[in-house]
Order: structure tokens, then sequence, then C-alpha cells
């Protein structure tokens, strides 16, 4: 097993004179292994963005340890920013530029061949749109096009917030089947999502964050297994026999819950024990179905974020979830950077941040990275961001190499041709 990304017991509190102190990630561990796709999901609010500005050294933690490609971060950020791509919260394009000119202003930044802007655009479906200004694109477009300058450099990482946001059915069909082509290529990508059936069909593996900290993680089959409460839905010839049926399985020592035309039984180890318990006093089962959880199930189950009828929930609203089950719940013992879980629990106080520059310095550690991801806004005008090389909004740094066997493309634009 090789580790792209190690998070371990990471924490981040943010002061303001208005609000005090907010701690939004509490001890928080994560693990990325080489050539996988892996999901990043969480309750709005939990802690995902802080994480990824974190690691990409647009904010300063309070404490834990990062690494990527091996090197601690931040302070190795240098070394392996050039094979990071990354789109972090909504990224902003000068709306006067074409896609093809901010993909090229991008590579001159970088120092990536032009034939790469060719590439990318065609991988991203935008090759017939790429003359028209960004300010005439559709959301989907933007989002195409922010996809597009993260694959420049083609990055050994891939780092997308919510990349299928915006994007229409087909595209989000093409976006899962150029994800799955970009880390057959070798490359490893983290993907942040809220569409849960989508990050069930892309990822090998994912990490659910719920309030600052892991509340699951691993290969998305084990989490589910490890998640789901093997129900069995029972339906019998006669409606009528239900409750005695119910109460022959509860005495055979079951948990039976009797809906109007079903039971839904649990506690039971084979499903024959139910065929066997009811035949035996001449009920006859119609239907024995053993429940299938998705990953939205286990999500709401584990990040307490149900919707609950009668109540209009908050964001920062959720079952406060255990220190047993916080640290990498039912997950397997992989090591310390890994999927263990963490020795005496996670802290339970908020702690006001000991660093000074916590609030303060993160806009000039931003400035300082700015060129590994995109900021939320522009803040060069055009003019200056050519002048100064990768210093740009959107700079792209380091070299590139061009992905063996290419990768799957999306579909043109909204409006194409
Ligand atoms: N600059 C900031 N100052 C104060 N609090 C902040 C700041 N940035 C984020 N937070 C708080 O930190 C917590 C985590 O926010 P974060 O943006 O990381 O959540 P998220 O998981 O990315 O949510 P979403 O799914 O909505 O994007 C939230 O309570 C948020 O209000």
């Amino acid at each position: 097993m090789v580790a792209v990304l190690e998070i371990e017991g990471l924490r981040k509190t943010y002061r303001s004179r208005r609000h005090g102190v907010r701690q939004a990630l509490d001890g928080f561990d994560m693990l990325v292994e080489a050539g996988q796709v892996h999901g990043f999901l969480g309750p709005n609010g939990s802690g995902k963005t802080t994480t990824l500005r974190t690691l990409l050294g647009l904010i300063r933690p309070n404490g834990g340890r990062m690494r990527i490609l091996g090197h601690e971060v931040p302070a190795g950020l240098p070394a392996v920013a050039g094979q990071i791509g990354a789109i972090v919260e909504s990224p902003q394009f000068f709306p006067f530029f074409s896609a093809g000119d901010t993909l090229s202003l991008l590579a001159d930044a970088g120092g990536v061949p032009r034939t790469r802007v060719t590439e990318v655009l065609e991988l991203v479906g935008l090759r017939d749109r790429a003359g028209e200004r960004v300010k005439t694109y559709s959301l989907g477009m933007k989002q195409r096009l922010a996809v597009a300058s993260a694959l420049l450099k083609n990055p050994k990482l891939l780092i997308l917030d919510e990349p299928a946001n915006g994007l229409d059915p087909g595209g989000i069909r093409e976006m899962r089947s150029l994800m799955s082509d970009l880390s057959r290529s070798g490359m490893t990508v983290v993907l942040s999502s809220h569409i849960l059936g989508e990050v069930q069909q892309i990822c090998d593996s994912v990490t659910i964050i719920s309030r600052g900290r892991r509340v699951a993680a691993g290969p998305v089959a084990e989490v589910l297994a490890q998640h789901s409460a093997t129900e069995i839905r029972v339906r019998l010839e006669a409606v009528t026999d239900l409750p005695l049926a119910a109460d022959l399985l509860t005495r055979a020592g079951a948990q039976v819950t009797t809906y109007r035309d079903h039971l839904m039984v649990g506690g039971i180890d084979k499903p024959a024990k139910v065929t066997r318990v009811l035949a035996e006093s001449d009920f006859f089962v119609s239907e024995l179905a053993p429940l299938t959880v998705d990953l939205e199930s286990v999500f709401l189950e584990l990040t307490a974020t149900a919707p609950v009828p009668g109540q209009n929930r908050q964001v920062d609203q959720s079952v406060e979830v255990g220190t047993s089950g916080a640290s990498g719940a039912g997950t397997p013992s992989k090591g310390a950077w890994g999927y263990e879980p963490r020795q005496g629990g996670v802290p339970s106080v908020v702690q006001a941040a000991a660093d000074p520059a916590d609030a303060g310095s993160d806009g000039a550690r931003a400035r300082r990275h700015r060129g590994l991801v995109h900021s939320r806004q522009p803040t060069h005008r055009p003019g200056a961001a050519c002048r100064r090389r990768g210093q740009g909004p959107t700079a792209v740094r380091g070299t590139v190499a061009l992905p063996p066997g290419g990768g799957g493309r999306l579909r043109g634009g909204a409006g194409a041709g």
C-alpha cells in the first residue's frame, strides 16, 4: 500500500471577535492510497473544505500531521505542488477570457506545453466552445473548465471539491468515466461530493467526516457492510398472519417490526431460519428479501443528519458521535496514519487557538501558496496575472507529462455547437 495522502489528528480552530471559537477539525484522520478514487463525504459545515484548504497550505492548522506524496505539509508543499491539481470551492475565472485563453494563461504560468491545453479541453468536452468568453458559459461548463485547469499539470493527486456541481446527467456520467480513466492511468483522485449515489459508483474508498472528526473510512464495500444492519423483509401469503408470524420469530430470538403488509426481521444470522420457523407453524413465505443498504443511508446514520418529520435541522445539528465510533468506526486497522482507531480518543473540549497566526495569517498563507489551487475570487487583473509568472489566482505550477492512455471525454458543454 502506497499512501498518497495521510492526515493524522488534524485540528483547526477558527476564532472571531463576533462569534468566538469554532472547532472545525477536531483530531481528524484520513488516508488515501495511490491510484484510488477516494470520496470525502460529510454534511455541510463538517470540515471538508477546511481540511482541503489546510492540506493545500491555504490555512494553518492548530495541530496534527499531514503528508502528501510522502512529504510533510505544509513545509514540503513546494516540493509536491507541481504534482497536485486541485479545485477547492467554486473556482472563479476571468469572465472576459475564453476557456482557451484561460488555460493557455495557466499553462504558460505553470510551464506546461500549450498542446496540453487542447488535450484537456477535449477531455472535458469544451473543445467546440473553447473560443467563447467564460461569462457566457453555463454553470456546468464553468465546472468543466475548472476540472480542465486542475488536469493541466497531469497531476499525481487530483483534489476536486464537488466536481459534478452543475453538470447535467450526461455530464455526471462522463465525469464518472473520466475519474475512472484517470485513476486507471495512475492518478489518485480525492473527491468531495454530496451526491452519494455517484460516490458509491465512482469511489474505491471513502472517508466520512462529521463535526470535524472521522466517523468512517475504508473501501466503500467495507463501510457499507460494517454499517448495514442485516435486516430481512418478509411477506406472507396472508397478511392476516403477520402478527402471529411476528410472535413466532420474536420467540425464536429475532427483532421484528410489523408493518401493514410485511415484517422487518433483524438479529437472524441466516435467512433460512426465518423460513424454517414459519414453515414449522404452517406460515408460508411469499417474499424473503435481505435489505441492501446504500451509502446515503450509512451516511445519514453515521452523521445523524437524516431528516426528521416536522423538524428543520440546523447546519451544525447532529447527534454527537461517540469517541469510540468517531475514530474510524468499524474500519480495518492499517497503522498510525491509517484507519486504526486513535488511542485516547479525541479532545472533547473546544480549545482556544494558541496560534496567533490563525486568522490573520491565513490570508498571507493563501497568497504564498497561490498557484496551487484556485482562489475563490480573482484578486488580480488579467494583465497582472500575465505579467507575474505563476502568481495569478488560477495559476498552475510544475511540469507536465502526458497521461498514459489519456482519459475519458466529457460530452460537449451545454448548448455545444
Ligand atoms: N473563515 C472561517 N471563519 C470561521 N469559521 C469558519 C471559517 N471557515 C469555515 N468555518 C466554519 O468551520 C466549519 C467547517 O466548515 P467547512 O467549510 O470546512 O465545511 P464543509 O464540510 O466544507 O461544508 P460544505 O459541505 O457546506 O461545503 C463550519 O462550521 C464553518 O462555519
